[in-house]
């Protein structure tokens, strides 16, 4: 975009007119910034078709899988009109999924490396989608590193730009020779400091986004998985490098083994404290278990239990969940099962995202209550698919039959909630998206919790299981802090 005809973009900008001038898209097409604005409906066709109810087809073992009932055929899930503010036409415009995988983190590359910023009457102006756009000086000012205005041990703000007389704030100069490397800014007040190209041109760039909540281009996975599925050896996480690999992974894959580490409960807990804080709930901080219903929940007892995923009796159920098999005697079964509710997911939003709209849009209720003196339930109802606000990309499955409560929809709406939800169930009973194993001492299964459904068949005997939860934000730290470079962490954290 030539000098002129910015000044003049500047100049009509400032007279609050639109830029005439519409410069090319530096965005790839079909991805939208963060911040675009929200609310168009579905590019996805919105599909009214039942999906065909599938035969349940049971694995045959000698202890009988979680048991699937057969399903009553299909309701049409026809366009819903009797409620305008929760039909579907209704819900499909207050979420926006883009292409044909509301995954999380499968997002293009930003790569505009834009001109460099202007500066006209005390204000820098960056050029973004085409236009050249306003940078705020207490923005500016608000993210200075210097030791004046950021504490350098503990990266805490220590100026206050709310309160600063508008010297602090005003940009006074601008020296852009080394861009987009960085600017030099300089305040009416004299203070100087250096803002990195990628700080400003990333600031709200997917690659920011995705850094921030540690998402990378995941791997939708099936029963295949079996044949090759995500581990790490355990002496190399002990080195070091290992770590950064196992976080890597479950941010991938959703899960990994830890392989060839001792098979106690001490190793167990140490490796688990490596990765972040144990999170201590009703059942105790790190956790040792077996079928004596020392706690009063199936998981302490020799049932089979059908995928679901852990805690979503509580506001923010735990992102990480460790399950290690110290040992199992006297018995044989308590094989165990995985589901990627990603790619449950995403098979749904395909085969009917009329389904998958209701299940992101209404709330669900659960509750922890066979514990003396326990009656836990969630702040809100959460929904079944929960989407990040700023990238509309699915990053959480909740899924707990047992566990469920109320569903937060009105009496004529109940009934579509069961179908939509009928589907999900049959696609996670579906074995060809299940893998299942044998779970052996000195192999410790990691999983997130946030994405990954886990169950297991029934089993005779005595069987000694050990682990714990670790908080989604404390896991993803750790990939963050072993996966990302200073830069990216550093792009990704004060400034956005
Ligand atoms: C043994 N361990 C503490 C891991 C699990 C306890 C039970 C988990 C509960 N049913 C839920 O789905 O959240
Ligand atoms: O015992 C197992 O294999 C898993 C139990 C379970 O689902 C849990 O602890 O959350």
């Amino acid at each position: 975009m030539s000098s002129r005809v910015v000044s003049r973009c500047i100049a009509s900008a400032g007279r609050r007119q639109k830029c005439i001038y519409t410069a090319k898209r530096h965005y790839n097409s079909g991805t939208r910034s963060p911040d675009a604005p929200r609310g168009a409906t579905s590019s996805a066709t919105t599909n009214y078709e039942p999906a065909v109810a599938r035969p349940n087809s049971r694995p045959h073992t000698s202890n009988p899988r979680p048991k699937t009932k057969s399903k009553t055929p299909a309701r049409d899930n026809e366009r819903n009109t009797d409620d305008p503010e929760n039909s579907i036409a209704t819900i499909s415009r207050r979420i926006e999924i883009r292409g044909t995988t509301p995954l999380a983190g499968s997002a293009s590359q930003h790569t505009n490396k834009g001109q460099p910023p202007l500066i006209e009457n005390g204000v820098l102006y960056v050029l973004d989608r085409g236009d050249h756009v306003k940078v705020p000086g207490r923005w500016v000012r608000d993210i200075c590193p210097c030791p004046q205005c950021r504490n350098q041990d503990t990266a805490q703000r220590q100026i206050n730009v709310f309160q600063a007389d508008s010297s602090k704030t005003r940009v006074a100069s601008a020296d852009m020779s080394e861009w987009p490397i960085h600017v030099k800014v300089k305040f009416e007040d004299g203070h100087e400091t250096t803002v990195k190209g990628d700080v400003i041109l990333g600031r709200r760039s997917y690659p920011s986004a995705r850094a921030r909540e540690g998402i990378v281009e995941i791997k939708p996975w099936t029963s295949s998985i079996s044949e090759n599925p995500p581990s790490v050896e355990y002496e190399t996480i002990q080195a070091g490098p290992g770590m950064a690999v196992l976080m890597q992974k479950i941010r991938t894959h959703g899960f990994a083994f830890v392989d060839n580490m001792p098979a106690t409960p001490e190793a167990t807990q140490a490796l688990l404290e490596t990765i972040g804080p144990i999170r201590n709930t009703h059942y105790g901080g790190f956790y040792d278990f077996t079928s004596d219903l020392s706690s009063k929940d199936t998981a302490y007892t020799s049932e089979a239990l059908e995928p679901h995923t852990d805690n979503t009796y509580f506001t923010e159920p735990a992102g990480l969940q460790a399950l290690h098999l110290l040992s199992h005697t006297d018995g044989s079964g308590g094989e165990s099962s995985l589901v990627d509710g990603f790619a449950a997911a995403e098979q749904l939003f395909k085969e009917n995202n009329g389904s998958y709209l209701r299940l992101s849009m209404t709330g669900v209720y659960a509750h922890a209550s066979g514990n003396e003196g326990i009656s836990i339930q969630p702040s809100q109802a959460f929904p079944t698919f929960t989407h990040s606000e700023q990238y509309n990309k699915l990053i959480q499955v909740r899924w707990n039959n047992a566990d469920r409560a109320g569903v937060a929809t009105p009496w004529p709406h109940l009934d579509r909630w069961y179908d939509a939800a009928g589907k999900f169930d049959s696609i996670l009973n579906n074995e060809k998206n299940q893998y299942w194993f044998q779970l052996k001492p000195g192999r410790m299964l990691l999983f997130d919790n946030w994405r990954c459904l886990h169950g297991r068949s029934a089993f005779t005997g005595k069987r000694r299981m050990c682990g714990g939860y670790i908080g989604r934000d404390d896991y993803v730290s750790r990939f963050r802090t072993t996966n990302l470079s200073k830069e990216e962490l550093e792009a990704s954290t004060v400034t956005g």
